[in-house]
């Protein structure tokens, strides 16, 4: 797992080693000239004669720079920093001149940025620390015009010249941000205007929540989590899972097992109009290994159901999750009003038995997803093993229908932000699908990253709420109990998925179905690397500064 944290709790962790004299400064920067040295060495062949740019800003983020580009001077790469600042971090310019490295006082010249980007463009390498927890909003200023030209000079550096032999990825300077990408929101991941988007991140003490979150987290690029010591308490602000969490979690039957046991899936999907939601989402939920299927829409939609699924049962009986809505009109959004075919009222039946409004009768409460159409179906008061999954436009809809004065573009913007306000609103917990897909439950918050850009297809959708479905049913007793789980399965589904696809098809497009029926492969590949709990290798702390 990958745990993040805000930029108020790594300063507060950072604290009292500070005071006890912890050299936090030169354990970062040594941590961040080892990662770029591996880098260099990989893309080059030697560091040696390597040219490395720092950009360096008023703060402790440009003296992480300033010290890292000392190591690298001292190591035989030729390094100039570029002080956007005249308060440049003392003890790193001191370091850095007595080790060889030049410095470039753009801050004396401003009108020199576009030919200083020109330059630092072609260079082999460019360290940004132009500001990193200390930021307050986007960048401004002459950091803001040295990034902004920067881009620019990139993409043009990367061109492919017609007359050039060089291979494509030398051709412009790889970019490695010092701690963050200078002016993203460290702790939601916003990104109000210039960032330099980073190949690699090397972030000091734990990931903070900008570099999992979008839009952000997309201009991080590879993240490297350098432990400096810090000791930081539970809970984090965001998470992410890998797929070692999931496996360990995984439920896998014994002997003792039988189908009730494993889980079963009841499914409210599709209509006449959209009877390929329902072979979805059954599909998505056989795959996944529910014990049973029950599909409990209308009659004719079933037969197509079993057509395609002949695992799936449509007689009523136990349920142990439900999965309420997919292909069914009548969202929030509810342009594409249509025949319901009754899959409202028979959802609706279906989240009551969940919430457990029929008692005894139905067996107590049970968790449900509740997706597209299903989701105009949602109380206020509803409860957080009710796993919502809306799409940005679904959750904006699902706002404004709650009174939010708020756009597809804010939800965009800032994901995490408006999954918590549905959380706050609805009480269910919200998993808002993207390529960056975020889930916010009760005090806890996911972001998952592990699908390919093609997932986003039709039907893909429909497939996550099978899985879902299936994996609640699977734990239906802990997660009622334990209301956060909700979450945590839903991110565990979210990464399964993205998993699924990459598997369906490696680096071409998928269909939703394929994804599916990839899900049994990729489980069995994600538990065939189960470690029993407690054997994961502890994180090595970087080697001390000589
Ligand atoms: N504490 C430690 O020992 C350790 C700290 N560590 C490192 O320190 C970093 C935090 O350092 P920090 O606190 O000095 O803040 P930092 O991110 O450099 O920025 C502050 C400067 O930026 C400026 N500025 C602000 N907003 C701006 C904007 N929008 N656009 C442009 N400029 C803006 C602001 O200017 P001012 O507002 O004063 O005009 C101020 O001068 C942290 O990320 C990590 O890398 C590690 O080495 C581990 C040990
Ligand atoms: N850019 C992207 N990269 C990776 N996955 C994506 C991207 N955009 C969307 N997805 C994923 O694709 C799926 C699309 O689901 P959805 O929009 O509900 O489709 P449908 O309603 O047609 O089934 C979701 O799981 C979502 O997280
Ligand atoms: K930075």
């Amino acid at each position: 797992m990958i745990s993040a944290w805000s930029a108020a709790d790594v300063r507060a962790a950072e604290e009292p080693l500070l005071a006890e004299g912890v050299p936090l400064m030169e354990r970062a920067s040594f941590a961040l000239a080892t990662q770029v040295v591996r880098d260099v060495a990989a893309r080059r062949g030697t560091v040696r004669g390597a040219r490395v740019v720092l950009l360096v800003g008023a703060g402790n983020n440009g003296g992480d720079a300033l010290h890292a580009g000392a190591v690298l001077a001292r190591r035989g790469l030729g390094v100039t920093a570029v002080l956007v600042d005249e308060r440049a971090h003392p003890g790193g310019l001191t370091a850095l001149r007595r080790a060889g490295g030049r410095v470039v006082e753009l801050f004396a010249a401003p009108g020199r940025v576009g030919a200083v980007a020109g330059d630092v463009a072609r260079s082999d390498v460019v360290l940004d620390g132009l500001v990193g927890l200390g930021a307050r909003g986007p960048l401004r200023g002459l950091a803001a015009d040295l990034v902004a030209a920067l881009v620019g000079a990139l993409e043009t550096a990367q061109a492919p010249a017609l007359d050039e032999a060089a291979p494509r990825a030398t051709r412009r300077a790889w970019v490695v941000a010092v701690d963050v990408p200078s002016g993203i929101g460290v702790d939601d991941g916003a990104v109000a205007g210039p960032v330099l988007a980073a190949d690699r991140t090397v972030t000091f003490g734990a990931a903070k929540p900008g570099l999992l979150l979008p839009p952000a987290a997309g201009l991080a690029g590879e993240v490297a989590v350098v432990d400096i010591g810090l000791h930081l308490d539970d809970p984090p602000a965001v998470r992410r899972l890998e797929p070692d969490d999931v496996a360990r979690s995984w439920p896998v039957p014994g002997a003792a097992d039988h189908k009730y046991t494993r889980g079963v899936v009841g499914v409210v999907a599709g209509t006449a109009t959209y009877p390929g939601a329902a072979v979805l989402t059954t599909t998505g939920a056989v795959c996944a290994g529910a014990g049973m299927v029950r599909y409990r829409g209308s009659v004719e939609v079933g037969r197509v159901v079993v057509g395609a699924r002949p695992e799936v049962v449509t007689v009523p009986g136990r349920v142990q999750a439900w999965v309420v809505g997919p292909g069914v009109p009548g969202g929030p959004e509810a342009e594409d009003e249509g025949q319901d075919d009754g899959q409202h009222e028979r959802g609706r039946a279906g989240l009551v038995a969940a919430s457990g409004g029929l008692g005894g009768l139905a067996g107590g409460p049970v968790p449900a997803v509740v997706d597209a159409g299903g989701l105009g179906l949602l109380d206020d008061d509803s409860p957080p093993w009710f796993v919502v999954t809306p799409h940005a436009g679904e959750l904006t809809a699902l706002l404004r229908s709650r009174g939010e004065d708020v756009r597809r573009a804010d939800v965009e913007a800032e994901p995490l932000r408006w999954a918590r306000r549905a959380h706050d609103l609805t009480g269910a917990t919200v998993l808002l699908k993207g390529g960056v897909t975020v889930v916010a439950g009760p005090g806890v918050a996911y972001a998952q990253s592990d699908g390919p850009g093609w997932l986003a297809t039709a039907g893909a959708g429909d497939v996550l709420a099978g899985l879902l479905g299936a994996m609640l049913a699977a734990r239906a007793d802990e997660v009622v109990r334990h209301p956060e789980r909700a979450a945590e399965v839903a991110a565990a589904a979210a990464l399964v998925h993205g998993r699924a696809a990459h598997r369906a098809n490696p680096g071409g497009p998928v269909a939703a179905l394929d994804v599916a029926h990839a899900v049994p492969a990729e489980v069995a590949r994600l538990l065939s690397s189960r470690r029993p709990r407690g054997t994961c290798p502890p994180t090595r702390r970087p080697e001390e500064p000589a």
